[in-house]
């Protein structure tokens, strides 16, 4: 898909919490799909047309009662756009760093991405990892466990999702504008906002199936 610039763009009255997150990982892992699931409600299936360079789409969710404008860049996964995304991480207060569970290699190559993220983002970005296409169970490379070890092992907050049902997809995106709500805006005396622990809490409520 080619990348879009859909909505203003423009902090306007809420530029304090205006929060620019960013898609990342191979080509064709679905995060073009995971943004327009969240943004539309809809998957558009049929023919892969990788994104060119990057775009972004804001999109405003409710977070207990304080609205959060998320800015979500996608980004092409493609080897050649590397030196132009680059130069978005910096300005990134989330990175949401996605993989496809069918592809063993978008896997694999997580760490090497998890070395980009950390030589070009800012230190204290909020990285989630997400395996992404968990509706395509009969093709399944990775198993769940390796990604929640993967994601263990770095520090990182972990879920499968689906572009195509939408599972896990609002609570992905959510769960990213409440860590970054919280950091934006809460009194120095409240306990923090834990994102590994809303997550878990929200898959156990959650009647879906994919966090064996
Ligand atoms: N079954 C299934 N197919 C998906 C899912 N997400 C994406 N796809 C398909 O996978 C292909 C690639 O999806 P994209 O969203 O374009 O992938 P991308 O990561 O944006 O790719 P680049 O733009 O090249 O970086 C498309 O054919 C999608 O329809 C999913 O959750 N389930």
């Amino acid at each position: 898909m080619e990348a879009r610039a859909a909505g203003s763009g423009r902090a306007g009255y809420n530029e304090a919490l205006l929060h620019k997150t960013i898609l990342v990982g191979d080509s064709g892992v679905g995060k073009t799909s995971l943004l327009v699931q969240f943004d539309q409600g809809k998957f558009i299936p049929g023919s892969f047309s990788a994104t060119v360079g990057i775009g972004f789409t804001n999109k405003v969710v409710a977070v207990d009662g304080v609205k959060v404008k998320l800015q979500i860049w996608d980004t092409a996964g493609q080897e050649r756009f590397r030196s132009v995304t680059h130069a978005y991480y910096r300005d990134a207060q989330a990175l949401l760093l996605l993989y496809d569970i069918t592809s063993k290699m978008s896997f694999d190559n997580i760490r090497a991405w998890l070395t980009e993220i950390h030589e070009y983002a800012q230190k204290d970005v909020v990285i989630m990892l997400l395996g992404n296409k968990a509706d395509v169970s009969s093709e399944r490379a990775v198993r769940t466990e390796d990604g929640a070890s993967l994601a263990r092992e770095y520090g990182v907050p972990f879920m499968e999702t689906s572009a195509k049902t939408g599972m896990n997809v609002e609570l992905a995106f959510l769960a990213i504008a409440k860590e970054l709500k919280q950091r934006a805006v809460q009194p120095p005396d409240e306990p923090r906002f834990q994102i590994h622990d809303y997550i878990e809490s929200q898959k156990k409520k959650s009647s879906c199936c994919a966090f064996a």
